[in-house]
């Protein structure tokens, strides 16, 4: 493992009972990346972050976060973190300004800095006309944006995000992402799980995939939709079948089918290398052509790719 991981986990297995609900998995982070661990419900994610977190305890496996044995330093591991779950759980007789206080005061955060980034947290989570109403005459998405802000408080090493953004609003979402960008731009490293998998393509460095325990793929969000290797490139033309004979002999292509919207060309490699060489070859032939289109895939597609579900249907 490198000098830069700040997470390091090597043959974790977690059972409940005679339930192997993780079967040996082993990934690392490195230091400043955000990194999105993904799977359908039950594949063991939650068990993975409690135990990455010190809240279940370490059964077989090592497990490191930013520097210290979450077996043996738990302690340690606490302090250098940050945790925002979902189902974290707000006082309700407090109001919001003391929330955050109390939870400032907890981590020993000094007075000065405590008051100024309450400020700054309550103002980018919008909730600073709120201060001072009791959190459970919030809304759900206040509750959880306030949930969002003490977790932010800390300025964590490593930041674990358990579906940040689950149910709140496009705008909500996209200022929390900014302001997670930012806390990340500052070097704090993000561990995120989330059902939005466009959310998990353009914010993620690598992603990992687990599925049924075991973590069936990992890389980069451009590496894991290459390894599906199936843009498909879609064609009009005035004559279908002469464009099908034309591009007949392009080696690229794995598959070509006819339907009466066009032509569903199967591409074997990056997409936008071989359209170009499409086009000469069916204009080459004197065929017009009245609409190109190429689908490469999508984050969701790798999903279902690899797990054989769709998130959607997974009851998210
Ligand atoms: N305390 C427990 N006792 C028994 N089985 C458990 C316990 N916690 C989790 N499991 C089981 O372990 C498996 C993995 O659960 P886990 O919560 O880690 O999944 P997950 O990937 O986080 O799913 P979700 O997306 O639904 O949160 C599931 O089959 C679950 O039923």
């Amino acid at each position: 493992m490198g000098g830069d991981d700040i997470i390091e986990v090597c043959d974790l297995e977690h059972t409940f009972g005679n339930f192997a609900a993780v079967r040996g998995i082993g990934f690392t982070v490195k230091k400043g990346e955000v990194f999105s661990f993904l799977g359908p419900n039950g594949a063991g994610k939650s068990t993975t972050i409690n135990i990455l977190t010190t809240l279940l305890p370490l059964q077989k496996g090592t497990v490191r976060v930013a520097g210290y044995d979450v077996a043996r330093e738990p302690g340690k591991v606490r302090k250098a973190i940050g945790i925002v779950f979902q189902d974290d759980v707000l006082d309700r007789d407090l109001t919001v300004r003391e929330t955050m206080e109390f939870h400032g005061r907890l981590y020993t955060i000094p007075r000065e800095e405590r008051r100024r980034r309450i400020d700054d947290l309550l103002r980018i989570v919008e909730l600073e006309s709120k201060r001072d109403e009791r959190t459970k005459n919030l809304s759900g998405g206040m509750k959880r944006r306030l949930q969002i802000a003490r977790g932010l408080m800390t300025w964590p090493e490593v930041l674990f995000l358990d579906e940040p953004t689950q149910g709140l609003d496009p705008q909500t979402r996209m200022r929390i992402w900014d302001y997670i960008r930012q806390v990340n731009g500052a070097g704090t490293t993000i561990f995120l799980t989330t059902h939005y998998m466009e959310e998990a393509d353009m914010l993620s460095d690598r992603i990992s995939i687990i599925d049924h325990g075991r973590i069936v793929v990992s890389g980069t969000p451009a590496e894991l939709k290459n390894t599906l290797g199936e843009d498909v490139v879609y064609l009009e033309t005035e004559d279908d079948r002469k464009a099908r004979d034309a591009i007949s002999g392009i080696e690229e292509i794995r598959s070509i089918t006819e339907s009466p919207r066009g032509l569903s060309v199967t591409i074997s490699t990056d997409g936008s290398h071989c359209l170009p060489r499409i086009i000469e070859r069916v204009r080459g032939a004197g065929i017009t052509i009245s609409n190109v289109n190429l689908k490469k895939p999508t984050m969701d597609d790798v999903f279902v790719h690899y797990t054989g579900k769709e998130l959607r249907d997974t009851g998210a």
